[in-house]
């Protein structure tokens, strides 16, 4: 039996459409909703996402300023920049794109960032909000996207046991704590994670962020699991590129339940829950909660 593919190009578009209606209603107290970009070096990958989350931006309504440094930028600049954004009453988002330079401290910076406009939910005071069920907490995109999609399946995750492969602090910490909200046991396995494949094994719902290629295989999942791809690994294959995720696509198909493909799957919804968060900043600045 092959498993349901999970549409995120899909279930990311009708949830931007639902956005834009929102930022729409949200445009009825004088002000619309902005997101600041902040794009260091010329990374090819990089400068793709954030050209996306930008048209996207505009696309839902929202306003969307980009801010282009070169790679040689010091510490000192970014500071500055972060917090001229922070005291810019028109910006209520702020997300500095990653990976950073290695000169730069990246923990500094994200640190730097009013927990407010954090809509990547990096700094540590929303990293301890998720973690205490407060429901200001600004959660990081790409972990808000799994559970979507995984929602999208299966409505009630109580008592499943998720086992997340990676433990990153923007994928599988936070994911840890979103999916324990859902009433989900989990557990964290890393690269020094004892037989990785009989825990698996043991698995209802895999998440695989361990950025590995096709690390995760048939024989690792239980009949029926639901497996969620977080991997985008681009790897020489036939004389060309191929884009991959961490899970061996094929050979998981056969055994899961329901399965995120890699492309369309978790990335687009990481830039869906970018909109929702800055349409959630938006509205926790302004006291709109309910609008
Ligand atoms: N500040 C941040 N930096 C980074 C984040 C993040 O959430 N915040 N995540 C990733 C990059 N990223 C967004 O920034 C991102 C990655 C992938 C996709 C996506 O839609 N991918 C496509 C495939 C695209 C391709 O061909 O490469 C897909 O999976 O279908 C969107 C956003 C690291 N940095
Ligand atoms: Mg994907």
């Amino acid at each position: 039996m092959s498993a349901r593919i999970i549409d995120g190009k899909a279930i990311a578009a009708g949830l931007r459409a639902e956005l834009k209606e929102k930022v729409e209603a949200f445009g009825k107290t004088g002000r619309t909703p902005g997101l600041a970009v902040v794009l260091v070096g010329n990374d090819p990958a990089s400068a793709v996402y954030v050209r996306a989350k930008a048209r996207q931006t505009v696309d839902a309504g929202m306003q969307s300023f980009e801010h282009r440094l070169p790679e040689v930028v010091s510490q000192d600049q970014l500071m500055r920049l972060v917090e001229t954004l922070n005291d810019d009453f028109a910006v209520d988002g702020i997300l500095v794109q990653l990976p950073l330079p290695p000169h730069i401290d990246a923990t500094a910076l994200l640190s730097a960032v009013d927990p407010a406009k954090d809509v990547d939910g990096f700094h540590p005071i929303n990293a301890g909000r998720l973690a205490t069920g407060d429901t200001r907490a600004l959660s990081p995109c790409t972990p808000l996207g799994c559970i979507h999609l995984l929602k999208s399946v299966e409505p009630d995750l109580t008592g499943a046991h998720a086992v997340v492969l990676g433990r990153s602090n923007i994928v599988g910490k936070p994911l840890a704590q979103l999916l324990l909200g859902e009433n989900c046991t989990v557990t964290i396995a890393h690269s020094r994670t004892r037989d990785i494949a009989d825990l698996c094994r043991t698995a209802d719902v895999v998440v695989a962020a361990a950025g590995q290629p096709e690390m995760v295989r048939g024989d690792w999942i239980k009949r029926g699991a639901l497996v969620i791809d977080v991997g985008i690994n681009r790897i020489a294959r036939d004389g060309g590129y191929r884009l991959v995720g961490d899970v061996a696509f094929d050979e998981v198909c056969d055994r899961a339940g329901a399965i995120t493909p890699v492309p369309g799957g978790v990335g687009p919804m990481t830039i869906a829950y970018l909109l929702q968060n800055t349409l959630k900043a938006a509205r926790q600045r302004s006291g709109a909660a309910a609008i």
